[in-house]
């Protein structure tokens, strides 16, 4: 698959998430075999760590100015955040619909609405 038609693909989180899922060790995840069971077999907190390391190392990415760092970091901490949500039984798309919701809506605006 091209470049191109990874950026037309809005399914990628949703079937990334799938995969996630039969990870989880109610879904039988084989941790010899699977990075994300091996995480998931840690506890909650190990990804939560894992999204501190990522979220540090694109801070450093940006700073450092190195873009390609920037997308494999930004991967990371996305994919770990994916992993997170998982576990706490939350798809992608209920991420991406909040997105979509806010959409259009000025930041600026939707902090003055919260604080009458
Ligand atoms: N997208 C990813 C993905 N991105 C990053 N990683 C892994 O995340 C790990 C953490 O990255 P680090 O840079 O911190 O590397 P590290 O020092 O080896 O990590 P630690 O040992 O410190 O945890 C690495 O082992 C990466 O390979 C991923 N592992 C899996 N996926 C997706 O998850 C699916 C399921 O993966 P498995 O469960 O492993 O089959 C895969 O098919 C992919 O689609």
């Amino acid at each position: 698959m091209t470049t191109e038609n990874h950026l037309h693909d809005d399914l990628v989180l949703a079937r990334i998430a799938d995969v996630l899922e039969t990870r989880l060790p109610a879904r039988g995840g084989d941790s010899s075999s699977s990075y994300v069971a091996k995480l998931f077999a840690k506890g909650p907190d190990a990804a939560l760590k894992k999204i501190g390391e990522e979220a540090t190392e694109l801070v450093m990415a940006v700073k450092d100015g190195a873009k390609d760092r920037m997308v494999s970091e930004t991967a990371d901490l996305w994919f770990h955040c994916l992993v997170t949500l998982v576990e706490h039984g939350i798809r992608p798309e209920q991420v991406l619909a909040e997105l979509a919701r806010r959409e259009g809506v000025s930041g600026l605006i939707e902090k003055a609405s919260r604080q009458t």
